[in-house]
C-alpha cells in the first residue's frame, strides 16, 4: 500500500507522514526531498535557478516513479502536487494508493507558515501578516477542489499530532 498525504503548505504532510510511517512500519518518502536528492539542489534553488515549470515536471516524473515502483510507503506530497497536470489521476488510479487530505483553516495555516516561509518559494516574498493571509485564502480556494478529492478528508485544525495520527490510522486498520 502507498499511503499519501496531501494538503496545503504547512498542513503537516512531512511531519505527520514521518510519524505515520514509523507507526505502520513503512518507509517514509517526502516528494520534495526525493526531487531535491535527484536534482542535488534545494527546492528553493530549483525554483530560483530552473523555474517552477521545471519543478512541476520533476514533481510529476517523481510521483509516477514512486507510484510505479514503491510499496508499503507513506508519501508526503508537496502542497501543489495534486493540483498540476495529471497528478491527481495518477494518485486516484494508482493501485493500492490511499489518499488523505490534511485539512486546516486559513488562520491555522497562516500561523504555522508565518515562521516557515524561507524554504517555501511561493510564499518567501510575503512579508506582512495580511499579505500572507490574503495569499493563502486565494490559493487555498483554488486548490481545495483538488485536495477534497482525496479518499479521506482529515480535519487537522487545532488538532494534536497524536489526534491526527489516530484519525488516519482508524481508516487504515
Ligand atoms: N498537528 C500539529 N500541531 C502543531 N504543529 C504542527 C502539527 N503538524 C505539523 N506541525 C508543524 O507545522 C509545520 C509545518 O509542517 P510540515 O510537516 O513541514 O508541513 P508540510 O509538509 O505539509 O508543508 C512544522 O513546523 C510542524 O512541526
Ligand atoms: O504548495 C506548493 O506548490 C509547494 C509546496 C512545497 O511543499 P510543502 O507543502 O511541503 O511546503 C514544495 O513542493 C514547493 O515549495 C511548492
Ligand atoms: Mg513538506
Amino acid at each position: 500500500m502507498i499511503v499519501v498525504l496531501m494538503g496545503y503548505m504547512g498542513s503537516g504532510k512531512s511531519t505527520i507522514g514521518k510519524k505515520l510511517a514509523t507507526l505502520l512500519n513503512y518507509d517514509f518518502l517526502d516528494l520534495d526531498d526525493f526531487i531535491s536528492e535527484n536534482e542535488n539542489s534545494s527546492i528553493l534553488s530549483i525554483f530560483k535557478e530552473k523555474g517552477e515549470i521545471y519543478f512541476r515536471k520533476k514533481e510529476t516524473e517523481s510521483l509516477k516513479e514512486i507510484i510505479d515502483s514503491k510499496e508499503n510507503v507513506v508519501l508526503g506530497l508537496g502542497g501543489g502536487t495534486p493540483c498540476y497536470g495529471n497528478n491527481l489521476s495518477l494518485l486516484k488510479n494508482g493501485k493500492n494508493v490511499i489518499t488523505f487530505y490534511l485539512k486546516l483553516s486559513i488562520k491555522n495555516l497562516a500561523e504555522r507558515l508565518r515562521t516557515e516561509r524561507d524554504e517555501r518559494p511561493l510564499i518567501s516574498h510575503l512579508t506582512s501578516e495580511e499579505e500572507l493571509l490574503e495569499f493563502i485564502g486565494k490559493h487555498l480556494f483554488e486548490r481545495a477542489p483538488y485536495y477534497s478529492q482525496a479518499d479521506y478528508n482529515i480535519n487537522a485544525d487545532d488538532k494534536s499530532k497524536k489526534d491526527i495520527l489516530e484519525n488516519i490510522l482508524m481508516h487504515l486498520i
